[in-house]
């Protein structure tokens, strides 16, 4: 009884002095929780969240009964337990603290450098698509990892540097079966082809892939997951054309789609043109 005295005296005494600065704390805490959540919900760390959601119960109820060895225990247990989930979770925190450093508030910082390219990426991308029609239509293996904004230094340093000028030809060349760079991927920073015959992590939660889908692909949605590159797969077997974004396949690219969806991505418009776009576009219909 006293406790839920005490419960309701302190609530009492939290809403006496409740200012609006108060109430934009609860607001920002919610964001975060809710953001954290989110990301959670998208990882391994589910199941644990839930496990700890039911220790701090378990916890709870040790307290209200005033269960001494239970709450010893447990306060012990809470003391190693954040160090043992620092190390546990290393990958995923790195993973939320570079999404979080991705977000569109610190792009405001970053664009400019983007931007800088936009013009080479748009003379680029009629390249990049003529060479991967080629490689569909001989059914050449091959992987394309464009980089944004995530740098792919790790990867780029798994194969070989080349920094070459994109054409139909490196391509047709790089991925040529049984030359020395055909296995791997290439990856393209600025415009440019960086490098070849790189390695590319596996993705996060390989049982839930499809599992027609060989080394390639997963290939392309892990360096998917870890970055916002965006990587473009042709299969071997088949011819198809596929695109990873996000963690994310999205399969049977036509040339057109394929040459819509990097223009959108790779060369930001401005909202003149944006607008435009959207006004022909409507007019076609
Ligand atoms: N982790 C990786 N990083 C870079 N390239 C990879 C990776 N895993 C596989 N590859 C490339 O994919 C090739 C093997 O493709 P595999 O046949 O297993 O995949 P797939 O998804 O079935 O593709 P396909 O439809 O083209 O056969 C390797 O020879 C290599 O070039």
């Amino acid at each position: 009884m006293q406790v839920i005295q005490n419960f309701f005296d302190a609530v009492y005494s939290v809403m006496k002095g409740f200012t609006l600065f108060d109430l934009l704390d609860i607001a920002l805490i919610s964001y975060i929780v809710y953001k954290a959540f989110r990301i959670v919900r998208e990882t391994r760390a589910e199941q644990l969240l839930k496990g700890i959601l039911l220790l701090c119960l378990a916890f709870f109820v040790a307290k209200i009964f005033q269960l001494k060895t239970m709450e010893f225990l447990f306060t012990n247990l809470f003391q190693i337990g954040i160090l043992a989930l620092i190390i546990l979770f290393q990958p995923e925190l790195r993973r939320v603290l570079e999404r979080v450093g991705r977000t569109k508030v610190t792009s405001v910082f970053t664009s400019e450098a983007s931007d800088k390219h936009a013009g080479e990426w748009g003379r680029v991308i009629p390249i990049i698509v003529e060479s991967v029609q080629r490689l569909s239509k001989s059914t050449t293996g091959a992987l394309i990892v464009i980089e944004r904004q995530t740098k792919l230094g790790e990867q780029i340093a798994t194969g070989v540097e080349l920094n070459a000028k994109p054409s139909v030809e490196l391509f047709g060349n790089i991925f040529f079966v049984n030359t020395p760079l055909h296995d791997g991927a290439v990856i393209m920073r600025n415009a440019r082809v960086l490098a070849a015959a790189c390695f590319l992590p596996k993705p996060q939660k390989e049982e839930l892939i499809a599992t027609h889908l060989g080394s390639r692909h997963r290939a392309a949605i892990g360096i998917s997951e870890v970055s916002d590159s965006i990587t473009i797969v042709v299969s071997e077997e088949t011819g198809t054309v596929s695109v990873a974004e996000n963690g994310e396949l999205q399969r049977g690219f036509t040339s057109e789609r394929l040459a819509t969806y990097l223009t959108e991505k790779l060369v930001p418009q401005t909202d003149k043109e944006s607008k435009k776009h959207t006004f022909l576009k409507g007019k076609k219909k």
